[in-house]
C-alpha cells in the first residue's frame, strides 16, 4: 500500500519522542487522501463512541476505509467504524471521521491525534469532536448533551501531551496557549440553536476530563476527579484537541453523557461499553440535528 504515495515514514524525532511523521509524511497522507474525494472540506467532524449516524445523514457521501490509507491507524473499538466520511451539511463540505484512536487501544497520544494534522493539511481550518462520557457531575443525567467549554488532559500533565517531541514550526507554536481551547462564538451559537430546537432542558456547559483508560473510574477516583473540577469523563478528545489547537484550528467539543459515574459505594451500577453505545443511539438523533444546525449556521474562518 505505501507505493500508492511513496510513502516511508521518516526518521521521527531525535530523541525517540513524539510523532515519527514528519511534515512531509502527513502531507502525502493528506495529498492521497485529496485523490480519494472529489470534496475540499474546510470542516472536520471526529465522531465519538456510538455516535458515527451523523456520518450517514451527509449528502455525497463519499467512504474512505483507514485501512486503505496508506500509514494510516486502524480503528479496534466497537462502534467506532473506522473510515473517513466525506460529503455535505447544506452548501458546506464536510469531512467526519466515524471512529477514532485512543490511547487504551495502543497509540500514543501524537498517534491519537495525527489524523487532525492530517486534516489540516487537506485544508480543514474547523475540528468538531464529539465523544461518549459519563457524567461525574451530580446534576447530569444520561442523555444529556453537554457542550466542552474546558478541558483536564490526565495523560498529558504526565508527560503523555501530542506535542511531546520536536516541533515543528510548520504546524504551529512550541509552547502554545490552551485558555480558550473550545470556540466561545461556536459555543454561545450552538446554545441559541439547541434552545430553538427545545434542547434547553438536557444542555450543559461543562469541563470533560479524559483518563487513559481502558478501566473505568474506581470510586475514589471519581470523587477526586468531582473536586478537580471534572463534569464529565472519558477516555479520548484531549489530544486531538491540543493538536488542532496547536495548529490553530477552531474547536467546538460535545459529549454525550451516556452512563451516570456512581460514586457511593452502596449503589451496585456498573458502567459497561455497551451501555455507552445504547445511549448514543437514544440521543444521537438531537446530537446530529444540534450539530448539522450548528454547521449550517457559523461562519466560515
Ligand atoms: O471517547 P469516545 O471515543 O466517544 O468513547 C468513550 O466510550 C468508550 C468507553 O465506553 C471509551 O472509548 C470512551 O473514550
Ligand atoms: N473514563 C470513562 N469513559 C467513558 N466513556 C463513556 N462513559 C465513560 C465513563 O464513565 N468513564
Amino acid at each position: 500500500m505505501n507505493g500508492v504515495v511513496g510513502l516511508t515514514i521518516s526518521t521521527g524525532s531525535v530523541r525517540g519522542l513524539g510523532s515519527s511523521y514528519s511534515y512531509e509524511d502527513l502531507d502525502k497522507i493528506a495529498q492521497y487522501v485529496l485523490t480519494c474525494t472529489k470534496q475540499r472540506p474546510k470542516i472536520a467532524i471526529i465522531c465519538g463512541s456510538g455516535l458515527g449516524g451523523l456520518a450517514e445523514t451527509l449528502s455525497e457521501k463519499e467512504c474512505l476505509a483507514y485501512k486503505d490509507i496508506p500509514n494510516f491507524p486502524v480503528s479496534t473499538v466497537p462502534g467506532h467504524a473506522g473510515r473517513l466520511v466525506f460529503g455535505k451539511i447544506g452548501d458546506k463540505s464536510v469531512m467526519c471521521m466515524q471512529g477514532r484512536f485512543h490511547m487504551y487501544e495502543g497509540y500514543p497520544a501524537w498517534k491519537c491525534a495525527m489524523p487532525v494534522r492530517v486534516m489540516k493539511l487537506m485544508g480543514v481550518n474547523t475540528l468538531f469532536v464529539t465523544n461518549a462520557a459519563g457524567g461525574v457531575n451530580p446534576d447530569y443525567h444520561v442523555g444529556d448533551l453537554m457542550l466542552i467549554k474546558d478541558h483536564i488532559n490526565m495523560p498529558g500533565m504526565a508527560s503523555n501531551n501530542p506535542l511531546v517531541g520536536d516541533n515543528d514550526e510548520r504546524f504551529g507554536v512550541r509552547f502554545p496557549a490552551m485558555t480558550e481551547a473550545y470556540d466561545k462564538k461556536l459555543r454561545k451559537l450552538a446554545h441559541e440553536i439547541a434552545n430553538n430546537l427545545g434542547f434547553g432542558d438536557f444542555l450543559r456547559d461543562g469541563v470533560y476530563t479524559m483518563l487513559g483508560g481502558p478501566s473505568f473510574e474506581t470510586i475514589a477516583e471519581l470523587r477526586y476527579l468531582r473536586l478537580i473540577g471534572t463534569d464529565a469523563i472519558g477516555m479520548s478528545t484531549c489530544p486531538e484537541v491540543v493538536t488542532a489547537r496547536h495548529c490553530g484550528m477552531r474547536v467546538f467539543g460535545m459529549s454525550l453523557i451516556t452512563n451516570v459515574c456512581v460514586m457511593d459505594y452502596e449503589d451496585d451500577r456498573v458502567p459497561n461499553h455497551e451501555e455507552v453505545l445504547e445511549t448514543g443511539k437514544m440521543r444521537a438523533g438531537d446530537m446530529e440535528l444540534l450539530i448539522r444546525r450548528l454547521v449550517s449556521e457559523m461562519e466560515d474562518e
